[in-house]
């Protein structure tokens, strides 16, 4: 009888914790991946020899330490920001209320740019927080790390934290409706009377930054548009993108750009009209913090 009752709150803990994966938990990255659906067979996988897959069968290895042996740090604000020893890499993390409950367990690509968003939007349920950096970052690693102390929790408390039950918009941001791409001309059946070097001389001096990509800022179309797309909406900076691949809209940009820029590749992005950099530029510059007192200028 009490096997019965364990099974069954351990299965409803596990179709709430597939269903409430952090996928839009604060990340370096832009994520468009639609939410996973219920899948029963990740909860009781299928042994190896009915399995169609060509791989042997390995045992999983955790990347993390587990939950409960993991030292929680305590996030003390500073200047209206968190202090402490969290780390800006990618890994899982577990945020404790004041009184030590255990609130939410997310998976980030930078754990210390997630915990201070949280603190910011939710300060009063932030008290400390455990993390586990994951050196191979993969986006399966990560969701197995989180897995992993998502079914550690529920082991012990037999139900999925607060913050992670489904439904709970507080700790996981909703995405912002995307502006739309900026076009250079009202489509290609339309004979233009002014050069494009001056179109785009106009277009970048009178909006302060403005990324040409390959693609759409939705649906970039190259891991280095993706990066800077990436970059951009994490700090949070007000920008236009221009897909240099639209042959209809933006017809010979492609080359016309670079040529004004004398820049060879994109993305290029422009800040008050000057050319920044590509993707190697912005990157470096998010990673040494210089952004934000770019974008101020
Ligand atoms: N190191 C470059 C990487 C960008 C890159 O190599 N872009 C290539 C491939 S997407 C490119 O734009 N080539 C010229 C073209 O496709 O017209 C950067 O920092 O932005
Ligand atoms: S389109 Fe291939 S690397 Fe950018």
């Amino acid at each position: 009888m009490a096997s019965t009752n364990v099974s069954s709150i351990q299965l409803l803990s596990f179709i709430r914790l597939f269903s409430s994966i952090p996928q839009n938990t604060p990340t370096l990255f832009f994520n468009s991946h639609p939410k996973p659906s219920l899948n029963l067979r990740a909860i009781s996988p299928k042994p190896y020899h009915s399995s169609k897959r060509s791989r042997p069968w390995l045992p999983v290895v955790l990347a993390v330490k587990n939950l409960s042996d993991t030292d929680p740090v305590t996030v003390s604000p500073e200047n209206g920001e968190i202090a402490g020893d969290l780390p800006s890499s990618a890994g899982v993390y577990a945020v404790y209320g004041k009184g030590g409950e255990l609130q939410f367990i997310g998976l980030s690509r930078n754990i210390a740019a997630s915990v201070s968003s949280h603190w910011k939007s939710v300060p009063e349920l932030c008290g400390s927080v455990k993390f586990g950096v994951v050196d191979d970052p993969d986006r399966s690693t990560l969701t197995e790390a989180w897995k992993s102390w998502m079914e550690e929790h529920i082991k012990v408390s037999g139900k999925v934290p607060p913050g992670n039950e489904s439904g709970n918009a507080t700790w996981v941001r909703q995405q912002p409706k995307k502006k739309a791409d900026l076009r250079l001309t009202p489509g290609r059946h339309m004979q233009l009377t002014v050069p494009l070097e001056e179109l785009i001389d106009k277009l970048v001096k009178e909006n302060k930054v403005v990324a040409f990509i390959k693609g759409s800022r939705s649906a970039p179309m190259c891991g280095f548009s993706q990066r800077v797309i990436g970059i951009l909406e994490n700090v949070g900076v007000d920008y236009e993108s221009v897909d240099v691949l639209d042959e209809n809209y933006n017809y010979g940009l492609r080359e016309t750009l670079k040529q004004y820029s004398n820049w060879p590749t994109f993305p290029q992005i422009f800040v008050n009209g000057e050319l920044v950099g590509g993707c190697d530029i912005l990157t470096s510059m998010y990673e040494k913090g210089e952004l934000a007192t770019l974008f101020k200028k």
